[in-house]
């Protein structure tokens, strides 16, 4: 679990992140939405420590990440998997080698140990016979695979996914979801996604802070997102035809009146 209580950032005298408090909890995607601008990639920055808040608390799992000493973050840092949103793959080397990668700089397995846990999650997010290919080889699907596999080959306890759906089709983007959901709650991960993707949303947002201006403006999950009545929030999300569809569904559900062949548990996971 990831707590974050009265968090501040500014650059010079511009506040970026006004004083937010929020609760990540452990086997659940916890997702950051808001519109350009509204401080998602600068608060996720300040829960893995690439900025140094102005003031606030960040615990993870009771202990606070902002006054720790350095070598109890290196500790923590060591339990956190990264998804980035290019993927970040090493171009000259291998599926293989590109997953290993984690295990080489903080482990001391052995090289078949290594390659047995490479394996392991290969198999996990279902990539196969792909070991010896180079990221080149690879489509945006099969390289968001690799990624997800380097972010979970050392176990982490929390995993940050920055945009995990960008340059994917729709299609390929639920295949990501539906596993980042899958391996966060078979291994009991906090995850957290930084998004802009409604679909994610709906898909699987089990918790869903919605950002506006620096501030949490709504907080709640994928099922109470469409009858927010906080206007912003839904001027941001209704600018989704998806959304709006959603809502419509539901009202006419509710109304009775809905069609027999659309279900809209169909449509909110
Ligand atoms: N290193 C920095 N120095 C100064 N200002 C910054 C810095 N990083 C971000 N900002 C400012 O902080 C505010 C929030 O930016 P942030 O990148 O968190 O937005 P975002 O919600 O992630 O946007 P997007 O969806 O476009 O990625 C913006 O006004 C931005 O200009």
């Amino acid at each position: 679990m990831i707590e974050i209580k009265n968090l501040r950032k500014s650059f010079a005298d511009k506040t970026v992140i006004q004083d937010v408090t929020a609760t990540m909890k452990a086997g659940q995607c916890n997702l950051i939405i808001g519109s350009s601008g509204s401080g998602k990639t600068v608060l996720m920055k300040c829960l893995v420590g690439l900025f140094q808040p102005d003031s606030g608390q960040i615990l993870y799992d009771g202990k606070d990440f902002v006054t720790m000493t350095d070598e109890d973050r290196k500790d923590i840092r060591k339990e956190i998997g990264m998804l980035f949103q290019g993927s970040a793959l090493f171009d000259s080397q291998t599926v293989e080698q590109n997953v290993k990668f984690p295990l080489d700089m903080f482990t001391k397995d052995s090289h078949a140990e290594k390659l047995k846990r490479v394996n392991e999650v290969l198999e996990r997010v279902k990539l196969v016979d792909a070991n010896k290919k180079f990221p080149s080889e690879l489509s945006g699907g099969m390289k968001k695979r690799v990624a997800l596999a380097r972010a979970i080959v050392l176990n982490p306890k929390y995993l940050f996914c920055d945009e995990p759906n960008s340059g994917l089709d729709p299609q390929t983007s639920l295949i990501i979801d539906k596993l980042i959901q899958e391996v966060t709650t078979e291994y009991n991960i906090t995850t957290v996604i930084n998004t802009h993707d409604m679909n994610s949303v709906m898909e699987i947002g089990n918790y869903i802070l919605y950002m506006y201006q620096g501030n949490k403006e709504w907080e709640g999950s994928n099922k109470e997102i469409i009858f927010s009545k906080n206007k912003r929030l839904n001027e941001f999300i209704f600018a989704s035809d998806f959304l709006r569809d959603a809502k419509e569904m539901r009202m006419l559900e509710e109304s009775g009146k809905i069609p027999e062949d659309r279900n809209m548990d169909d449509m909110i996971k």
